[in-house]
């Protein structure tokens, strides 16, 4: 687009305020006032102002013939500034900027006065590492938790808190609200909400250690979900380690079986088993290998009888535990 003397007269002026101080609002307002001033008093002497006003510098332009485009030469002469509409051509240029500097200083002020976006800080532990040892006991249905678990209690005055048996209690507790929501969920080898779970833990912790003052305990079947096992460490107690139990999918099944025939479990049964095998692989095995990204997992075998496994299991606490066992 071609831009009149005047026109350049007035931008190069803005450009030149514009290196004399800093952007700031008032500053740039005092600029464009000042072209803008300065346009105005050679706009009164153009013959027809009025008409500058309404158009575009394009249209303007356009309109002209020609001819009357006169800038450098003809009767103006060289020396003339143009007396022509053209030099307002920069008004809409000004107030956009004008504007703009505004909005951009209303925006500006407003995001000051907005609170900080930093992440609230994370809760405290309801218990302390330093004073309460949590192991977690993971691995799939029927790979022989409970059972090591069991062996531990006696041996190392562990508390055992199976979270599949708390869920039971919870289930038959007269007057559950979760009642019906555990029922369904163990049927069919689903997780319950974390939030239950969680809170039934840290209950039963607080009565072990109200009741009998001991801090160690065994979470059996628990975290076996992602977010279980973030919400417990951040709410309840960070865990010393994982034991997990390693047995394979046929060997839990034939021992599931087994147990059906006496367990009165609702889940002891075909159909159940599968659906359980499939959460446990999908959904609690990512657990166990974050676990291990962090080394915190001790993994033992279970296939073996009782005995040897729990020798095992013994041999590689001690190691990563020692006297704390
Ligand atoms: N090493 C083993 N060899 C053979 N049978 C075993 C072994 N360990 C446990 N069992 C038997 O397998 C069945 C399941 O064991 P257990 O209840 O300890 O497993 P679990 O992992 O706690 O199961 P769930 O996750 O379903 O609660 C029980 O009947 C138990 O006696
Ligand atoms: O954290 C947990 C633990 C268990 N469940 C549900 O209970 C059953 C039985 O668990 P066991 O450990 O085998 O006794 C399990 O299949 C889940 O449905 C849970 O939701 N959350």
């Amino acid at each position: 687009m071609a831009a009149t003397a005047p026109g350049r007269q007035a931008w190069r002026q803005l450009m030149r305020n514009s290196c004399r101080g800093p952007a700031t609002p008032s500053n740039l307002l005092r600029q464009q006032h000042r072209a803008f001033t300065r346009q105005a008093s050679s706009t009164t002497q153009s013959s027809s102002p009025r008409r500058v006003v309404t158009q575009s510098p394009s249209t303007f332009l356009r309109r002209q013939p020609l001819a009357q485009r006169s800038y450098s030469s003809g009767s103006q002469g060289h020396n003339t500034p143009p007396r022509s509409n053209s030099q307002v051509k920069f008004w809409p240029f000004l107030i956009v900027i004008a504007f703009g500097s505004g909005g951009y200083v209303l925006l500006a002020n407003r995001r000051k006065k907005m609170p900080p976006t930093t992440e609230p800080a994370p809760a405290t532990p309801a218990f302390s590492p330093a004073d309460v040892t949590v192991l977690f006991v993971l691995g799939g249905p029927g790979a022989g938790k409970g059972t090591q678990c069991a062996r531990l209690v006696k041996d190392y005055h562990f508390t055992h808190l199976s979270a599949g048996d708390l869920l039971r209690a919870e289930q038959d507790r007269p007057g559950s609200q979760y009642g019906a929501l555990i029922r369904d969920c163990i049927k069919n080898g689903a997780i319950v909400p974390m939030e239950v779970t969680v809170a039934l833990l840290e209950n039963a912790m607080r009565d072990t250690i109200r009741a009998s003052g001991n801090k160690k305990f065994l979470i059996d079947g628990f975290p076996r979900k992602m977010d279980q096992a973030f919400k417990f460490e951040e709410v309840v107690c960070p865990a010393k380690l994982v034991l997990f139990y390693d047995c394979p999918e046929a060997e839990m099944e034939k021992r599931l079986l087994e147990r059906g025939k006496t367990s009165g479990r609702a889940d002891d049964n075909a159909e159940s088993i599968r659906k359980r095998f499939r959460t446990f692989v999908e959904t609690s095995m990512p657990v166990v290998d974050h676990y291990e990204a962090e080394n915190r997992v001790v993994k033992v075998d279970s296939t073996p009888t009782p005995d040897q496994v729990y020798a095992d299991t013994q041999e590689k606490l001690r190691k990563v535990l020692g006297d704390k066992l």
